[in-house]
């Protein structure tokens, strides 16, 4: 039996932690098999090596380079997706088990079910649906799977640099489908954020401390990393780094306009997130804020005590963990010097006998399409074929850390085509796709692959 996306969501393919890296590589390998045995030939690519923020260096998994029969005739598709997921867990307030894919009234819930699992095999199924009623693909198809791309896709720059003049050298066109729609109305993307994560440790004395016995006495790291943290942001949501934001480019009257055609409501989307108000006003405000602008979020503190129940410690060391979403014309090293020496300025006014590290990683650009690019008339095509509508032109405030570097180093067209629901929480609790995205979803690849041939 075929191993569908219960199996795949089965795979607890967390690549946040690297000591779990070995399910990723579980994971590759379940999709290298499929693709196989789809008469697909597959190469499981070295990645090489990653420093990580501790210092160890760690070996990378491999990458999925595949490849369907080729007919020099036919125009090639590359397609990239990513089968290494976000952590879950029940106590996070899952209604279902996170790793048991389950069905409840047409949504299909699970994590990865729709970021990346999902949409990464219904790209399979628009292959299979050929094969299964003997037509030829119109187009020939490369496949680029990765299982780090939740956390920066290391390895994979390096990698595609490398494969330029090889896997890459016949590639006409690159797609990408991991993002949501903004609302019910099928989308386009031309636009995603580019990000920096950053981690901020704060060490103290030399074990966790009784705060009865040493509070008063000591100069607490958690104290000093709240104060770090809440230097970051005001309460409007604007970043409060100096000259951060100064590359942001100026929004045009063109720009503006493609936001009136886009049929999101603020209302709904306040029942979606369940929130009383957003920090803007307007739709338009809103949607910009998410795609056009940069927004700095705070994730989480490590070392801090965080259980159900009390315990009275000084945690001796806690690191903070923030990101910075990143807009043209910004530069994550530029940001991340100025995030470093804002940290450390703050610091020095603490007067803390503590030791600050900040370390940066991701340091991914963002990426924006040229909307006059033909694979977006396939697109557009293939969504009329499929949904019977226009599709929105949409841009996506969350980060494919690899689109950029696909569109600077192999000089091809790349577009999103994303098959995702506007409130399939992505990242989130209850992470879902519905059964109509998958199979709509499925036919809107196969009808893709039709009009991209068109046009060669
Ligand atoms: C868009 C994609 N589904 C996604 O969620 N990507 C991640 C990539 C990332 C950025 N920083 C670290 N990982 C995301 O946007 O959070």
């Amino acid at each position: 039996k075929e191993k569908g996306l219960k199996e795949w969501v089965a795979i607890k393919s967390d690549s946040g932690d690297h000591t779990k890296w070995g399910e990723v590589e579980t994971m590759l390998n379940m999709a290298a098999e499929r693709i196989k045995k789809m008469g697909g030939k597959v190469e499981l690519a070295d990645a090489g090596t990653h420093q990580l923020p501790s210092g160890e260096t760690v070996l990378l998994p491999p990458v999925i380079l595949a490849e369907f029969a080729k007919d020099p005739k036919k125009a090639t598709l590359c397609i990239y997706g990513h089968v290494d997921v976000q952590p879950a867990k029940m106590e996070d307030g899952w209604a279902t088990d996170p790793f048991n894919l389950t069905e409840i009234k047409g949504n299909l819930y699970g994590r990865g079910a729709t970021d990346n699992k999902g949409p990464v095999l219904a790209w399979l199924h628009a292959v299979e649906s050929y094969q299964a009623t003997k037509k030829e693909i119109p187009v020939n198809i490369k496949l680029i799977i990765e299982g780090l791309e939740e956390v920066g896709s290391y390895g994979l720059f390096k990698l595609i640099k490398k494969r330029r003049d090889s896997f890459f050298a016949d590639v006409d066109f690159i797609v990408i489908s991991d993002n949501v729609w903004a609302t019910t109305t099928p989308a386009l993307t031309y636009g995603t954020r580019g990000s920096s994560y950053f981690f901020v440790e704060i060490e103290g004395p030399k074990l966790d401390l009784h705060s009865g016995v040493y509070g008063g006495s000591i100069q607490e790291p958690m104290a000093d990393l709240i104060a770090l943290l809440g230097s970051l942001l005001d309460h409007t949501g604007k970043i409060q780094v100096v000259g951060v934001s100064d590359d942001v480019t100026p929004l045009t009257e063109d720009e503006r306009k493609l936001y009136d055609n886009i049929s999101f409501d603020l209302e709904e989307m306040k029942n979606v997130v369940g929130v009383k108000h957003f920090l803007q006003d307007t739709k338009e405000e809103v949607l910009m804020a998410r795609w056009r602008y940069p927004s700095l979020s705070i994730h989480g503190v490590e070392g801090a005590f965080s259980d159900p129940g009390s315990k009275t410690i000084i945690p001796r060391k806690v690191t903070g963990k923030f990101s910075i979403r990143q807009v043209p014309n910004m530069d994550p090293p530029d940001v991340e010097r100025k995030v470093k020496e804002h940290l450390e300025q703050v610091f020095s006014t603490l007067n803390s006998p503590n030791r600050l590290k900040v370390t940066a990683t991701v340091g991914a650009k963002p990426w924006v399409a040229n909307l006059q690019d033909s694979q977006y008339v396939a697109g557009q095509k293939a969504v009329k074929d499929v949904f019977g509508v226009e599709p929105e032109f949409i841009r996506e405030g969350s980060t494919i850390p690899i689109a950029q570097t696909f569109q600077e180093e192999t000089g091809k067209s790349v577009m999103m085509l994303p098959i995702s629901g506007h409130d399939d929480g992505e990242h989130s609790q209850n992470e879902k796709i519905s059964r109509y995205n998958y199979i709509e979803g499925t036919k809107l690849f196969a009808a893709y692959f039709y009009e991209l041939s068109l046009l060669h």
